[in-house]
Formats: C-alpha cells, sequence, structure tokens
C-alpha cells in the first residue's frame, strides 16, 4: 500500500509544473547519438507522448548524423566535417535527405504512434516551413548544400498543433530554387524555438550536458550564461558538435524562448525530469 501512495504521491507533485506547461509549446532536439539504442528510443518517445497526454504541446526536431554516417559509408562516400557541420555536395545531400526524411523520421513517428502519440512527420520543404540558404562561414570554406535558415513559416506547424498532432520534423530546408538545403539539427530546433514562441528548447543529446572538461564526466555545468558558453567556445572548451547546439540556445533565447537545456538522452526519463520536477539535469543557457 505505502509503495501506491509514493507514486500516488509523485503525480501530485508534479501538478504545478502540469498546470504551469498546459498549452506551452515545447520544442525538443532528439539528437543521432542518443538514438542509437532501441530501449532508449522507445523510452524517449513514450515520454514526449506523456507530455502531449497532460497537456503540453511537444514538437520534436530530429538529427541522424551517425546514421547518415553509415549510409554514405555503405556508398563508399567518406564523411567530413568543419565545425561540426557535413560538408554536403549535391550527391551527399540526396543521401542526407533519403536518410533523414525516408528513414529517421518515419521511424520515430511509428514509434510515437505506436504509443498513441497521433504524430505527423513533415520535412523543412512541407509548407515551406524552413526557407534557407547557402551556409556562410568567416573562413570562407565552402560546405556545399549546407544551408542556414533564412525564414520559418509555423502555420503549418501551428495547425498540426491545434488539431492535436505531434509534430516530427527533419532538418531540411527549401532554397530559393526549390533545391534542398542540410541543415544541423540543432540549429533548426533553436530558430523554430523561436518561431513558435516555444517555453522552452530541450536538446538532447549522448553526453550529461557541457562539461567544463569534455572527458571528464563529472565536471557538468549545470547553468551558463550566453556569454560564458561563448567564451567556451572562444577557448575550445566547448568544440564540435556541442557548437551548434550552444548556437541554438542562444538563437531560441534571442528569440524570446524562455528556457534552454542541454541533456542526456541516454539518462531514463531525462525529459520528464527536467519538466515535471525542480532538480534540474544537464545544462541550462540562460540570457
Ligand atoms: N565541453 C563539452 N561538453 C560536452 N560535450 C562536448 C564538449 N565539447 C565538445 N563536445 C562534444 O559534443 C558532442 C555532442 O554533439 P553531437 O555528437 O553532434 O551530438 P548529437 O548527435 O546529439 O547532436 C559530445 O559527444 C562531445 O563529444
Ligand atoms: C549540416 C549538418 O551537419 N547536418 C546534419 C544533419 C543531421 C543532424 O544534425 O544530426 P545530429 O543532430 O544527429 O548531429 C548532418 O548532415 O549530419
Amino acid at each position: 500500500m505505502e509503495d501506491l501512495i509514493k507514486k500516488a504521491d509523485i503525480l501530485v507533485e508534479a501538478l504545478p509544473y502540469m498546470r504551469k506547461f498546459h498549452d506551452k509549446t515545447v520544442v525538443i532536439k532528439y539528437g543521432g547519438s542518443a538514438m542509437v539504442n532501441d530501449e532508449i528510443k522507445k523510452s524517449v518517445l513514450e515520454d514526449i507522448t506523456l507530455l502531449k497526454y497532460v497537456g503540453v504541446n511537444p514538437v520534436i526536431v530530429h538529427g541522424g548524423g551517425p546514421v547518415i554516417n553509415e549510409t554514405l559509408d555503405r556508398f563508399g562516400i567518406e564523411s567530413q566535417f568543419h565545425q561540426g557541420l557535413r560538408i554536403t555536395t549535391k550527391e551527399i545531400m540526396e543521401v542526407v535527405e533519403m536518410v533523414l526524411v525516408g528513414q529517421v523520421n518515419k521511424e520515430i513517428v511509428s514509434l510515437a504512434n505506436q504509443f498513441g502519440s497521433k504524430s505527423i512527420g513533415i520535412s523543412g520543404k512541407d509548407g515551406n516551413l524552413i526557407e534557407a540558404e547557402d551556409y556562410e562561414l568567416e573562413d570562407d570554406v565552402d560546405l556545399g548544400y549546407v544551408g542556414q535558415v533564412t525564414e520559418i513559416n509555423p502555420e503549418v506547424l501551428d495547425n498540426l498543433i491545434n488539431s492535436g498532432f505531434l509534430p516530427v520534423v527533419s532538418p531540411i530546408g527549401v532554397g530559393s530554387e526549390g533545391e534542398s538545403y542540410n541543415i544541423n539539427a540543432d540549429l533548426v530546433a533553436g530558430q523554430l524555438a523561436a518561431a513558435l514562441d516555444a517555453d522552452k528548447l530541450i536538446l538532447l543529446t549522448n553526453v550529461e550536458g557541457i562539461l567544463e572538461e569534455e572527458s571528464d564526466k563529472d565536471s557538468l555545468i549545470s547553468s551558463l550564461t550566453i556569454e560564458e558558453a561563448e567564451d567556451m567556445i572562444e577557448t575550445g572548451q566547448i568544440a564540435g558538435g556541442m557548437i551548434p547546439k550552444v548556437n541554438s540556445c542562444i538563437d531560441a533565447l534571442d528569440g524570446g524562448v524562455r528556457r534552454t537545456h542541454i541533456l542526456d538522452g541516454r539518462i531514463s526519463h531525462s525529459l520528464l525530469l527536467e519538466i515535471f520536477t525542480d532538480r534540474g539535469i544537464g545544462t541550462m543557457i540562460t540570457k
């Protein structure tokens, strides 16, 4: 009996948070590195379905870098990155779109639907959701079909959310000639969160959060300001795939999103712990 009462207590403890986030939009970036294990995938989508059933409006933006790498490998094409972004030739763009839209997106949608989510998958091309142009770098390295967002047209997502769907977005942008752009999923998530006037942006990944030293997993930084995070990029303490995540949080905060978090998607129920308890986990980046 005591066990049962404890379970009910836990539900009641979550009530203030359920009230706070009722009808609020939360953009969740689900990264390729945290997607490797089937059990974790199921648990993440189960948690997101729970969020939906208690009245939160989650929107998923998915990555899939490791799956793209594997597929390119099978085709004998080498993967090359510059500042955490994949150098994308026309041929690679075709593979990226095939893997993200045709494989990763549909896998997430069907898993979420198995839990009862009423999930629907779209790419940034649908409804012109994500308009993009060539990604400009200061060092003039040509990244090919890597895009930067020029405009988000959120109508399609607003309609889906209002009709009770759980949208799952592939990070593909559309150019002015109808061409496809490969956009880093973190950056899409940040800009989408701003355009949707989301309450929270959560980036799920395969590390504990931002670490003071990348090799020391006990050096988790629980809260950082934009300025502090930018300094850590300057000094090289934040590198590789963590750079677009920090930039994503900055875009979101500049666009009016109230809270941004980088969480370990491998921890069971990390999303629920972050949203429904006071014990913040991972790293929160604030203004
Ligand atoms: N200071 C840091 N703290 C944590 N991770 C860092 C840091 N600097 C670089 N990284 C790297 O960033 C990676 C996360 O980015 P990435 O692999 O692109 O994730 P995802 O596929 O989830 O988008 C970590 O696995 C780690 O190797
Ligand atoms: C331009 C760029 O780098 N695009 C990414 C898109 C997928 C992604 O962002 O996946 P993760 O979130 O799993 O890293 C790529 O081609 O890998």
